[in-house]
């Protein structure tokens, strides 16, 4: 049986209200989101909300709704999407009251039922940025990062059980996007520099108005 989520009932008015744009930042893990979100709030200003640092803080604030994730991230498998769901709503609602203009959500939607249960709620994402990165450069990647994250699921078992998660269910939210005329897929293979100016090109687009 799944475990029952504790929920409480979130007003979503004052979010609804600001209309502010938002991204979705979807790629493998090790793909560079991270990186790339910090340098998008550096120029933009945007708020860069990372569901998996929001999961990570929920852990160790020692709630019983953590309680419940620690299990779930080290299996290399994906939170309820109720869970990960409140928990954004949380920080956009703070975000909002401080006057942010538009969120970066990062890692998010990893299924396709996130991204759809996210919209119909509170709004469409405006654009998708997808780093496409190759499986081999991802492993690399997160076992450079395992050196200094000291985060749990940076092991090489995790790791597989991580890309195996997205492919199966992360993947298809790129085709969904796509299908959407959403979706701007980055080859994320190059320079974290490189790839930011691929990044700016996109958003310039779209954010002369932010
Ligand atoms: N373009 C890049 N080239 C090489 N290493 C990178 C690049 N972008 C990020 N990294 C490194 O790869 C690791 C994963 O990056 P991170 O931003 O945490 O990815 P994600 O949030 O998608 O898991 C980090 O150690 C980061 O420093
Ligand atoms: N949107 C989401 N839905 C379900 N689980 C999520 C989630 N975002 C994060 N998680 C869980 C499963 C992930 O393997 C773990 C770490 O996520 P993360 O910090 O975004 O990883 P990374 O930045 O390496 O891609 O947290
Ligand atoms: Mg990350």
């Amino acid at each position: 049986m799944a475990p029952t989520v504790e929920r409480k009932k979130i007003d979503l008015a004052p979010l609804k209200a600001a209309n502010v744009p938002i991204f979705f930042i979807v790629g493998g893990p090790g793909s560079g989101k991270g990186t790339q979100c910090d340098k998008i709030v550096a120029k933009y200003g945007l708020t860069h909300l990372s569901s998996g640092d929001l999961l990570r803080d929920e852990v160790k604030s020692g709630s019983p709704r953590g309680a419940q994730l620690t299990a779930i991230m080290e299996s290399g498998a994906l939170v309820p999407l109720e869970v990960v769901l409140d928990l954004v709503k949380e920080a956009m609602l703070i975000a909002i009251e401080k006057g942010s203009k538009g969120f970066l959500i990062d890692g998010y939607p990893r299924e396709v039922a996130q991204g759809q249960q996210f919209e119909s709620e509170i709004q469409e994402a405006k654009l998708v940025l997808f780093f496409d990165v190759a499986e081999e450069t991802l492993v690399k990647r997160l076992l450079g990062r395992a050196e200094t994250s000291g985060r749990a699921d940076d092991n090489i078992d995790t790791i597989k059980k991580r890309l195996h998660t997205f492919v199966t269910s992360t993947a298809p939210v790129v085709d969904y996007y796509e299908s959407k005329g959403k979706l701007v897929r980055i080859n994320a293979e190059g320079s974290v520099d490189d790839i930011f100016g691929v990044v700016v090109a996109n958003l310039d687009k779209v954010t002369s108005k932010i």
